[in-house]
C-alpha cells in the first residue's frame, strides 16, 4: 500500500497526534466486593456503587478488574480471533456479511465516511436474533439474523458462544451497578434485555504506513446501552474526557475490561451520565486486536428518559424512540460512505 488511499484519510482536524501525553487515566475499578463474597458486604456495594457513579460521570468510561470471566477463556478467544485473521482475504471472505444478514466478516467499515484501518468479524449474542426488516416506522415486517459458521478455527463459534455467556452475565451486574448509581431499582433495565440484540465483534488493526493521517476507528458513540470491551497490549483506545475535551489514551491493563456508558443509558439518564466519544489510533509497527461486547435491547424496546429521573424542574430531554428501528437504520448506513449523517440520539431531542 504505497499510495495513500484517500478513503481512509481524515480531516485535518481529526488527525491523531501521535505523540499522546498520557494524563490521567480512566479510573479502574474492582468488582471483587459483587465477586467474591457469598454475601456482599453493604457497604462495600454502597462504595462501588458511589466509584461507578463517579466515573460514569466524569468519563463515561471505567476500567474494571475481578470481573469474574476466566482469564484462561479469554486467553482462547484471543487466539482464536488471530488464527481467524491471519488467513487469506479469500478464505475470511467465504463468512463475509451482506446487506441481508449483517454478522460475519468485514473490512470496508466507514466511521463519519471515512474508511477506518481495520478488519472485523461479528457474532451475534443470541441466534438467531429478531430485527425489523427496516427502519421505516410504518413497516412491522421482520427478519432474523444468524451466526457465521468459519470453518477455521474449527472450534471458533463454540468459544465464542462460551465468551458470550460470560459477557451477558458481566452485562446485567455493571448494569444493575449503574442503576443504583442513578438512584432506580437494581433491576430497573433488565427487562427492556428479553431478546436482546447484543452482538460481540472481533477488530483487526493491522500496522498502518500512515498512522498520522488514518484511524483505527474514526470518532464515534456506540449507539446501545453499555460496551464491554477486551483490548491486547498494544494500545490505541482514546477516549473524551469531558472536563478537558481532550483525547486520552486508555493505558492497556491486563485482564481488565473497558465498560463504557452507551447513548441509550444516556437517554435513560436523560442526559446525568453522557455516552463519550472514543476513536481508536493505529501504529506502523504493530498489530492491534480489540473484542468489544456490544449489549443491545431487545428490538421492541422503546427508548425514553425514565419517568423516575424526570420531573417538571427536569424534564424529558429525548422522544421514545424503538431499539430495532435505530439499530437496522444505523446498521446500513455504515456499509458505505453516505452524504447524509448517520442517525443519533440527538435526533430525538426535545430542546
Ligand atoms: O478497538 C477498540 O479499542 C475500540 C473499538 C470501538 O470503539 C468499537 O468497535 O466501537
Ligand atoms: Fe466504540
Amino acid at each position: 500500500m504505497g499510495e495513500v488511499d484517500p478513503a481512509f484519510v481524515q480531516e485535518q482536524e481529526h488527525r491523531p497526534k501521535l505523540s499522546i501525553i498520557e494524563a490521567k487515566g480512566i479510573p479502574v475499578i474492582d468488582l471483587s466486593p459483587i465477586f467474591h463474597n457469598e454475601v456482599p458486604n453493604p457497604s462495600d456495594i454502597e462504595n462501588l456503587v458511589k466509584e461507578i457513579g463517579s466515573a460514569c460521570k466524569e468519563w463515561g468510561f471505567f476500567q474494571v478488574t475481578n470481573h469474574g470471566v476466566p482469564s484462561s477463556l479469554r486467553q482462547r478467544l484471543d487466539e482464536a480471533a488471530k488464527l481467524f485473521f491471519a488467513q487469506s482475504l479469500e478464505e475470511k471472505r467465504k463468512v463475509a456479511r451482506d446487506e441481508i444478514n449483517p454478522t460475519g466478516y468485514y473490512d470496508t467499515e466507514h466511521t463519519k465516511n471515512v474508511r477506518d484501518w481495520k478488519e472485523v468479524l461479528d457474532f451475534l449474542a443470541n441466534d438467531p436474533t429478531l430485527v425489523p426488516l427496516n427502519s421505516d416506522e410504518n413497516d412491522d415486517q421482520f427478519i432474523q439474523w444468524s451466526n457465521p459458521s468459519p470453518q477455521f478455527p474449527s472450534h471458533f463459534r463454540a468459544i465464542v458462544e462460551e465468551y458470550n455467556e460470560e459477557m451477558e452475565k458481566l452485562a446485567y451486574k455493571l448494569l444493575e451497578l449503574i442503576a443504583l448509581s442513578l438512584g432506580v431499582e437494581a433491576k430497573r433495565f433488565e427487562e427492556f434485555f428479553k431478546d436482546h440484540t447484543s452482538f460481540i465483534r472481533f477488530n483487526h488493526y493491522p500496522p498502518c504506513p500512515y498512522p498520522h493521517l488514518a484511524l483505527g476507528v474514526g470518532r464515534h458513540k456506540d449507539a446501545g446501552a453499555l460496551t464491554i470491551l477486551a483490548q491486547d497490549d498494544v494500545g490505541g483506545l482514546e477516549v473524551k474526557h469531558k472536563a478537558s475535551q481532550e483525547w486520552v489514551l486508555v493505558k492497556p491493563t491486563s485482564d481488565a475490561y473497558i465498560i463504557n456508558v452507551c447513548d441509550i443509558i444516556q437517554v435513560w439518564s436523560n442526559d446525568a451520565y453522557e455516552s463519550v466519544e472514543h476513536r481508536v489510533m493505529v501504529n506502523k509497527e504493530k498489530e492491534r486486536f480489540s473484542i468489544p461486547f456490544f449489549f443491545n435491547p431487545g428490538h421492541d424496546a422503546e427508548i425514553k428518559p425514565l419517568e423516575e429521573l424526570t420531573n417538571k424542574q427536569n424534564s424529558p430531554k429525548y422522544k421514545p424512540y424503538k431499539w430495532g428501528k435505530f439499530f437496522v437504520h444505523r446498521l446500513h448506513s455504515n456499509f458505505k460512505k453516505q452524504d447524509e449523517e448517520n442517525l443519533q440520539i440527538y435526533h430525538y431531542k426535545l430542546q
